[in-house]
């Protein structure tokens, strides 16, 4: 396989470091072909569904695209911003105020940046436009805190195979979790805390992540376990009883099995049971987007609503509330640890001269 052409090496250039926030990606509108086209990117990842390719290329051009690209579009239309997707508003927002925050916290020598793995702007396009400013070290930074083969282990994979035809690849850092970072339990804390300041509290604390297939794990992916882990630690800083609070799982899709309890039956028994009052969370989702505007703040409302329910509270994500860009700075700074990101800009320029003559030096030797 032919590797990309490099640029000519330069002697004497100034190395920079660089995070980059990875999302899951989101269409580009809220229209049927934006879905379809983000639809079949995502679906078509052998992460995300693991049934033989020939087999399920099958039921997604015959039975799902047509069909769920018009479904899901209408959902997105309820959720749309003036300024676009939530995912994505949010991810930018994030990612700006990270920059000022490590800037703040003296790293004034890293460039942040945000990617999306489905959609745009597109991981490699980042990774690539990332290396032509220099960036000879880049973190590479999911949106998600508990690793699971379908979101994480997908990043890598992208990121893999974007380096496979690169001749002069930056040095690395993947950062595979934090479900159970200080700094992200912190700042759920305090979103929870400031909520509850605001408006009361309920009598159970729904903690509703995003589900898999349950097959997953069975074979080894650890998500289930990092989400419980996250939830303990959360129940925990909040002083809940193992009854204040639990753990359900979302999204299903198709007609395999998820991990359980699913977060809608769950939501409706509740009801059913007489609570009057709950508050529901994703702790998950780094960013609000549809599977918690629409599927938990709508769909689910409505069910806790319909089967007898009196109040029903969503919490919103993380999103760019200032405990969480001090909570991704803390995680950012963990994995920069030995690069040098603490160059002030006079100590920059003063690099960039230094390279300067020494390229000049080289030239003139013949190097
Ligand atoms: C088909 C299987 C899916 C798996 C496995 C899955 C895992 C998974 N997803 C997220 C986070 C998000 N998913 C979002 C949307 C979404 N997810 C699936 C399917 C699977 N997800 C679909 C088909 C969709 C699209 C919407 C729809 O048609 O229902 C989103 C929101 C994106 C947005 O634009 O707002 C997020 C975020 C995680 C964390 C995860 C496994 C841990
Ligand atoms: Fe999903
Ligand atoms: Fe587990």
């Amino acid at each position: 396989m032919p590797f990309n052409k490099e640029p000519p090496h330069q002697h004497g250039t100034v190395a920079k470091s660089a995070i980059v926030l990875v999302n899951l990606g989101t269409p580009d509108a809220p229209t049927r072909p934006a879905v379809r086209r983000y639809l079949k990117q995502f679906l078509l990842d052998p992460r995300v569904v693991e049934i033989p390719r020939a087999v399920w290329k099958l039921i997604l051009y015959l039975a799902i695209l047509p069909f769920r690209s018009g479904q899901s579009a209408r959902k997105y239309a309820t959720i749309w911003r003036r300024d676009g997707s939530p995912l994505k508003v949010y991810t930018e927002r994030q990612a700006t105020a990270l920059q000022a925050m490590l800037v703040q916290r003296g790293h004034h020598d890293v460039e942040v940046a945000m990617a999306m793995r489905y959609g745009v702007p597109a991981l490699p396009d980042v990774l690539d436009e990332l290396k032509a400013r220099g960036a000879e070290r880049i973190v590479v930074l999911p949106a998600y805190p508990q690793y699971s083969g379908t979101t994480t282990a997908s990043i890598w994979d992208a990121v893999f195979d974007h380096y496979k035809k690169v001749r002069n690849i930056p040095e690395l850092r993947l950062v595979k979790h934090y479900h159970d970072h200080e700094g992200y339990i912190e700042a759920l804390a305090h979103s929870v805390e400031t909520y509850w300041d605001a408006h009361g509290r309920g009598d159970k604390l729904v903690m509703s992540f995003h589900g898999v297939p349950k097959r997953t794990l069975l074979l080894g992916d650890p998500y289930h376990c990092e989400c419980h882990r996250t939830a303990r630690l959360l129940a925990a800083r909040l002083r809940l009883a193992p009854d204040q609070y639990m753990v359900t799982f979302q999204s299903r899709f198709g007609k395999a099995e998820w991990l359980q309890p699913y977060t809608a039956p769950t939501v409706q028994q509740l009801a059913r049971a007489g609570v009057k009052r709950i508050d529901v969370m994703c702790p998950g989702f780094t960013s609000d987007c549809l599977e918690t505007l629409e599927e938990i703040n709508m769909e689910v409302r409505h069910d806790f609503e319909s089967n007898g329910g009196q109040d029903y509270h969503y919490i919103p994500c993380l999103n760019d509330n200032p405990s969480w860009i001090v909570g991704m700075a803390e995680i950012a700074e963990q994995h920069l640890i030995g690069w040098p990101t603490m160059l002030t800009p006079a100590q920059r320029e003063a690099q960039r001269r230094d390279a300067e003559t020494a390229r000049e030096h080289a030239i003139k030797m013949g190097a």
